[in-house]
């Protein structure tokens, strides 16, 4: 293999963020633009592997996807020396499951990372395509972020001014296109029963089932199970109610986790919940 490597050439590493049996993610400036990137380095997958499905199929939907305020950005991907690099926006805020380590989040934060996923979520499904790895370590948050209807508003840009910070759904390594048949699982402790019963007839709303107990998990819920009796009975409308949530917010947490697919809000209608006007329903 060569041993020029554009890694090394066109970029200066600050610092490894992250790293797992995938491989590992560092804080890279890129030496031409300036700027910070994040950038994920892992073991090229053995043609024709499922590693390489999700790797190809993470790129693709990459690049499908674009721009959004809250979507990871993704800048370009290429093969080095038996190894995969994908490179994408750096969010300087940690992932959610960093935060949450400091303990869970007020009703009013809940309330901006249920408004910011929302314009994600529903921008990614509006293009056929569902996440399917929804969880804090997939949340990413760039503070500092002054949000403003950005110029190619496609409408789906957030129409709030300004905002401390944004929560961005990074990591789309499990998206699958909604009506294909493969679906490469997600985190166990996200995942609603009908998937795992390989009924893939609603994975729009697998996604909102994942992002319901990323909520309930943010709200001081947590530790979610990865399976036995507590595992199936949040799965069985049996979500104990969060005492330092409203009753309104918690009755929304029971609806994104029904058992039912078809009784779970789709994004788009969680982006117009009452809960996000306040000053509406006084
Ligand atoms: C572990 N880890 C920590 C961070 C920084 C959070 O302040 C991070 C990022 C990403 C990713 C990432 C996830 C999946 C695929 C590719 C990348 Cl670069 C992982 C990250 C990513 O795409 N953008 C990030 O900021």
């Amino acid at each position: 293999e060569s041993n020029i490597s554009r890694y090394n050439v066109e970029f200066v590493e600050l610092g490894v963020i992250g790293r797992g049996q995938f491989g590992r993610v560092t804080k890279c400036v890129n030496k031409l633009d300036g700027c910070v990137y994040a950038l994920k380095r892992s073991l090229r997958p053995v043609a024709g592997s499922a590693a390489e499905r999700a790797a190809l199929t993470e790129v693709y939907a990459h690049a499908a996807l674009g721009k959004h305020a809250h979507v990871v950005r993704y800048y370009s991907a290429w093969a080095e020396d038996d190894h995969m690099i994908i490179q994408n926006e750096y969010c300087d805020g940690g992932s959610l499951q960093q935060k949450l380590e400091e303990g869970p989040l007020a009703e009013s934060e809940l309330l901006l990372l249920l408004a910011h996923i929302a314009d994600g979520l529903s921008y990614i499904h509006s293009l056929q395509l569902a996440h399917m790895d929804v969880k804090p370590g997939n949340i990413f948050i760039c503070a500092g972020e002054t949000e403003r209807a950005n110029d190619s508003d496609d409408g789906y840009g957030e129409d709030s001014p300004t905002s401390a910070h944004s929560y961005k759904i990074g990591d789309l390594g499990h998206v699958t296109c909604v009506s294909s048949p493969s679906v490469e699982e997600g985190d166990c402790r996200y995942l609603p029963k009908e998937v795992l019963q390989e009924d893939l007839t609603h994975l729009t709303k697998a996604d909102i089932f994942a992002f319901g107990l990323t909520l309930f998990e943010a709200g001081g819920g947590g530790p979610l199970p990865k399976n036995g009796q507590q595992w199936h009975d949040y799965r069985d409308g049996k979500l104990p109610d969060l005492p330092n949530l409203s009753r309104e917010f918690n009755q929304l947490l029971k609806k994104m986790v029904d058992p039912d697919p078809t009784v779970r809000p789709s994004a788009s209608r969680l982006r117009k919940h009452p809960l996000l006007y306040p000053s509406c329903n006084k």
